[in-house]
C-alpha cells in the first residue's frame, strides 16, 4: 500500500503487528515470541506441564533462565552449589527445580556462581538479550521494563509461560495506545523514578489498564536507557501491560559491544539499526489515552500508602483521608494511615525510617548504585537507621561499582554491600523488614506485607532513598546533596563526572560477614507460613487447577454463594502474600487465600472477614464492587488460591489485565460488570447471602429464583475454551506450519534473533529446518573459564 494510504502506526502497532502469526476474526492472536526470560518463581509448574504432555522447549535459543527472587544476598564465597546454599526449604526446593530444569530441557542459564546471575530484568537487557523491536515475556509482571529498548515486553502467567515454552507463541489481543508525553527539563535532583511516581499519581494505577504506554518527549529523549528502564519498569503499576520508549541513538550506543546484540561494526548490526530506526510512532499516529506532564512540575516524589499512586511531594505533608472525594475513598485511606502508622497533617520530612533498601529490578543498575553513591559519599548513616542495604541488579552492576569504587563508598558510609538478587523488593528470600519497619525503598511496590508482614514501605528514587539514609528520616535530597546545575541525575552522574577511588572488590573484606546469622534467621522466621498456618475450607475442593496440559474442567453454569467484597485495587500480594509463591504445584493454596486479611495470627481468623463467615465460607463467585481487581504481580498463585479455595468465579468492575488472563487459563471467569446499577443488584444478592448463577453459555447473571439480574460480556475465543475445557498449547500447536513459516520469514528479515544452535542452515532448497532442538553448548559449566558469550 502507497505510504499516503497507509494507517499511521504507533511504535506498539508496528511491533505488534510485525509479530503477528495468526489472526481470527474475533481479534484474537497469535503472537510470535522473540524473548522469553525465565525465573525460579513462574516457571516450575510450567515445565512440569511440559513434561506430563510430552513437549520440549520449542526455542532453548530464545529462552533465558536465572534465578532470582528466592535468593539470599549474603556473601557468596562460601557457595559450592545452590541446594546446599539456599537454608529455607521452600525456596531451595524452587532454586534447585529451576536447575533441574534448564538442564532437561537444555536452556542457557545464570546461576549463583555466575557472575551475569541477577535480577531477570536487569540481566536481559545487560546481555543485549532484550533488542528493539522484538517481543519479550517472562513471568513476571516488570517485564514491562524491557520496553525502554522499543520492545514489546510484558508480564505473563505460569500456564502462558507454558504456553511460550512450547510453541513460542501466546494467545492475545490488541491492546489500547496511551501515550504520555514528558516535555520540558528535570530539576537537579529530580530522576526518573520521580518522574514514573509523579505519572503513577496522576493516572492512578488503573489509569493504563488495558493500554499498552508510549513513554515520549523532550524529558525521554534526555534520559539514558537505566533510566528509562526505571520508568518503563513501573508501567504495570500504571495498570499498563507494557511501556515503550522508541529506540535512538542513546538505544544503539547502549547496545554496542552486548554479547547478543549484533556485532558492532558488521553489516549485521547496519541492518538492525536501520530496522531499529523504523520504529517511531508515525507522526499522525492515533493514541486512545493522551496524557501530558510538564517536567518543572516534578519535583522528588514519595509514596505515603500502600498502592504506589499514593504519592505526595517530599515538600508535602500525609494528607488527610478526610478529603477524599468518595465514602470509599476515605474508608481506604484511613485504612492505609493506619497500616503505615501516619497521622495527617505530618510533614513527610518528618518520618522517620528505620530500614534503607537500594535495590530492584527498577533501580539496581550501575547507575542507580552512581547516583546514591554520590549522595552518601564521604557521610554516615544516621544512627537510628538499623539496616540501609545495596543491592546490585547483577554480579556484572556489582562488579562494575566494586571498579568504580562504589562499594567503599557505601560501606564507609554505614550500608551493607550485598549479592545480587530480588532481595528486600519482596521478602520472599531473608532480607525482609519485620513487623512495622518502616523503609526508605527504590523498589516498586508498596502494598501491605510486600517487605515483610506488617512492613512499611515508602516508596522513591535511589537519591532519595541515600538520603533517608543519612538523615535518618524521609528528606529532601536537594538538601542533603548539591547537583552542580545539572540538569537531571541521569544525565549529570556519568564514570566520568564522578571521581570515585577506592580499593578493588579483591582487595577489601566482605561486608556481608558483618550479619549477624541469628539476626537473619530471625527474620526469616517471622515472615515464613507456619506449620501451624490456618487449616480452614479442607472439604472444598473442585477439579479446576489442573496442568493446562491435561486440559481443563468446563465451564458452564455455575451456582454458589457470592462473598461481597467491596475495596477497590485488591492486588495479587494481598489475595496471595509472597511467602506463598514457593511453591512448585498448582493446588493446595486455598489456605493461602487473602492470608494477611483472613488471620489476625497464624490460626487465628478474623472474624470480619468476610470468607470467615457463613455462608461464605463456601463461596464459590466473589462480587467486589472496588475496580482494578487482581492488580500488581503476575503470580498466577491468585488464580491458583481463589480456585483452590472453591472461587472459580470473580465479578468486578474491571481487573488487572495479568490477573484476568490467568484466571482464564485456569478455567475461571472473571467478569466485568461496568454498570454501577447491574453490578449493585449482583452484590445485593451477595450480601443477602443467596446463591448467585452465572450461565456462561446464555452470558446471564441470574439470582437464585432464576431471574436474571444482568448480562455479561465475554470475548468468544475465551468462551469457547472455557465450554469446551480446551487447552490452548494444543489448540496452538495445530498452527505448526503458520509458526514455522513465521519462523522462517523471521530468520531472513531479522537474522540476529536467532540464537547460536537454532537454525541449522542446511536444509534442502533453500528450506531452513526449524525444529526445536536444544543449543548444541550452553554456559551452564565453569563460568570462570567460559567467554561472557553464548
Ligand atoms: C514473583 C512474580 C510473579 C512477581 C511479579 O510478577 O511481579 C514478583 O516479581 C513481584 O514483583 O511481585
Ligand atoms: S519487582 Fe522486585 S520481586 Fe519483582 S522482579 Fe523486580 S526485583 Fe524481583
Amino acid at each position: 500500500m502507497p505510504a499516503a494510504e497507509r494507517t499511521p502506526q504507533t511504535l506498539y502497532d508496528k511491533v505488534f503487528q510485525a509479530h503477528i502469526v495468526d489472526e481470527k476474526l474475533d481479534g484474537t492472536i497469535l503472537l510470535y515470541i522473540d524473548r522469553h526470560l525465565v525465573h525460579e518463581v513462574t516457571s516450575p509448574q510450567a515445565f512440569e506441564g511440559l513434561e506430563v504432555a510430552g513437549r520440549k522447549v520449542r526455542r532453548p535459543d530464545c529462552t533465558l533462565a536465572t534465578t532470582d527472587h528466592n535468593v539470599p544476598t549474603t556473601s557468596r564465597k562460601a557457595l559450592k552449589d545452590i541446594a546446599s546454599f539456599i537454608q529455607e526449604d521452600d525456596s531451595r526446593t524452587q532454586c534447585v527445580t529451576l536447575e533441574e530444569n534448564v538442564k532437561k530441557f537444555g536452556i542457557t542459564y545464570f546461576g549463583l556462581s555466575d557472575k551475569r546471575q541477577g535480577i531477570v530484568h536487569v540481566i536481559g537487557p545487560e546481555q543485549g538479550f532484550t533488542l528493539p523491536g522484538t517481543t519479550v515475556v517472562c513471568g513476571d509482571s516488570h517485564t514491562s521494563t524491557h520496553g525502554a529498548f522499543g520492545a514489546l515486553a510484558f508480564g505473563i502467567g505460569t500456564s502462558e509461560v507454558e504456553h511460550v515454552l512450547a510453541t513460542q507463541c501466546l494467545i492475545t489481543k490488541r491492546s489500547k495506545n496511551m501515550r504520555i508525553q514528558i516535555d520540558g527539563e528535570l530539576a537537579p535532583g529530580v530522576s526518573s523514578k520521580d518522574v514514573v511516581l509523579h505519572a503513577i499519581g496522576k493516572i492512578g494505577t488503573a489509569g493504563g489498564t488495558g493500554a499498552v504506554i508510549e513513554f515520549c518527549g523532550s524529558v525521554i529523549r534526555s534520559l539514558s536507557m537505566e533510566a528509562r528502564m526505571s520508568i518503563c519498569n513501573m508501567s504495570i503499576e500504571g495498570g499498563a501491560r507494557a511501556g515503550m520508549v522508541a529506540p535512538d541513538d542513546i538505544t544503539f550506543e547502549y547496545l554496542k559491544g552486548k554479547p547478543l546484540a549484533p556485532k558492532y561494526g558488521t553489516e549485521e548490526w547496519d541492518r538492525a539499526v536501520a530496522y531499529w530506526k523504523s520504529l517511531r510512532s508515525d507522526p499522525d499516529a492515533k493514541y486512545d489515552i493522551d496524557v501530558f506532564i510538564d517536567a518543572k512540575d516534578i519535583i522528588p516524589t514519595v509514596t505515603w500508602g500502600t498502592s504506589p499512586e499514593d504519592v505526595v511531594p517530599i515538600t508535602g505533608v500525609v494528607p488527610d483521608p478526610e478529603t477524599f472525594p468518595t465514602e470509599a475513598k476515605k474508608a481506604a485511606g484511613r485504612r492505609m494511615l493506619e497500616y503505615m502508622g501516619l497521622v495527617p497533617g505530618t510533614p513527610m520530612e518528618e518520618v522517620v525510617v528505620d530500614k534503607v533498601f537500594i535495590g530492584s529490578c527498577t533501580n539496581s543498575r550501575i547507575e542507580d548504585l552512581r547516583a546514591a553513591a554520590m549522595v552518601v559519599k564521604g557521610k554516615k548513616i544516621a544512627s537510628n537507621i538499623k539496616r540501609a542495604m545495596i543491592v546490585p541488579g547483577s554480579g556484572l552492576v556489582k562488579d562494575q561499582a566494586e571498579k568504580e569504587g562504589l562499594d567503599k563508598i557505601f560501606v564507609d558510609a554505614g550500608f551493607e554491600w550485598r549479592e545480587a538478587g530480588c532481595s528486600m523488593c519482596l521478602g520472599m528470600n531473608p532480607d525482609i523488614l519485620s513487623p512495622k519497619e518502616r523503609c526508605a525503598s527504590t523498589s516498586n511496590r508498596n502494598f501491605e506485607g510486600r517487605q515483610g508482614a506488617q512492613g512499611r514501605t515508602h516508596l522513591m528514587s535511589p537519591v532519595m532513598a541515600a538520603a533517608a539514609a543519612i538523615a535518618g528520616k524521609l528528606a529532601d535530597v536537594r538538601k542533603i546533596s548539591q547537583f552542580n546545575g545539572s540538569p537531571h541525575i541521569e544525565a549529570a552522574v556519568t564514570p566520568e563526572s564522578t571521581t570515585f577511588s577506592g580499593p578493588s572488590a579483591s582487595e577489601k573484606a566482605h561486608p556481608d560477614e558483618r550479619i549477624e546469622t541469628s539476626d537473619t534467621e530471625k527474620e526469616t522466621l517471622t515472615d515464613q507460613p507456619q506449620d501451624s498456618s490456618p487449616q480452614v475450607n479442607t472439604t472444598v475442593t473442585h477439579a479446576g487447577g489442573t496442568s493446562a496440559a491435561g486440559g481443563l474442567p468446563k465451564f458452564t453454569v455455575l451456582r454458589g454463594i457470592a462473598a461481597p467484597m467491596e475495596k477497590g485495587n485488591i492486588d495479587t500480594d494481598a489475595i496471595i502474600p509472597k511467602q506463598f509463591l514457593k511453591t512448585i504445584k498448582r493446588t493446595g493454596l486455598g489456605n493461602a487465600l487473602f492470608y494477611e486479611m483472613r488471620y489476625l495470627e497464624p490460626g487465628v481468623e478474623n472474624p470480619d472477614f468476610v470468607l470467615n463467615r457463613e455462608p461464605y465460607r463456601s463461596a464459590r463467585i466473589i462480587v467486589c464492587t472496588g475496580a482494578n481487581f487482581g492488580c500488581g504481580s503476575s503470580r498466577e498463585h491468585a488464580p491458583w488460591a481463589l480456585n483452590d479455595f472453591g472461587v472459580k468465579c470473580v465479578i468486578a468492575p474491571s481487573f488487572a489485565d495479568i490477573f484476568f488472563n490467568n484466571s482464564f487459563k485456569n478455567g475461571m471467569l472473571p467478569i466485568a460488570i461496568k454498570n454501577k446499577e447491574d453490578l449493585e443488584k449482583v452484590h445485593a444478592e451477595a450480601v443477602a447471602g443467596r446463591e448467585v448463577e452465572v450461565d456462561l453459555p446464555n452470558q446471564l447473571i441470574k439470582d437464585a429464583s432464576g431471574n436474571t439480574l444482568c448480562a455479561f460480556e465475554v470475548e468468544e475465543f475465551r468462551k469457547h475454551c472455557l465450554v469446551n475445557g480446551l487447552d490452548d498449547i494444543g489448540l496452538t500447536m495445530q498452527l505448526e506450519d503458520k509458526i514455522a513459516e513465521f519462523e522462517r520469514k523471521m530468520s531472513r528479515e531479522t537474522p540476529w534473533l536467532d540464537g547460536s544452535g537454532y537454525l541449522k542452515r542446511k536444509g534442502a532448497g533453500g528450506k531452513l529446518a526449524v525444529k526445536a532442538a536444544p543449543v548444541p553448548k550452553t554456559n551452564r559449566g565453569d563460568v570462570k573459564t567460559e567467554p561472557l558469550e553464548w
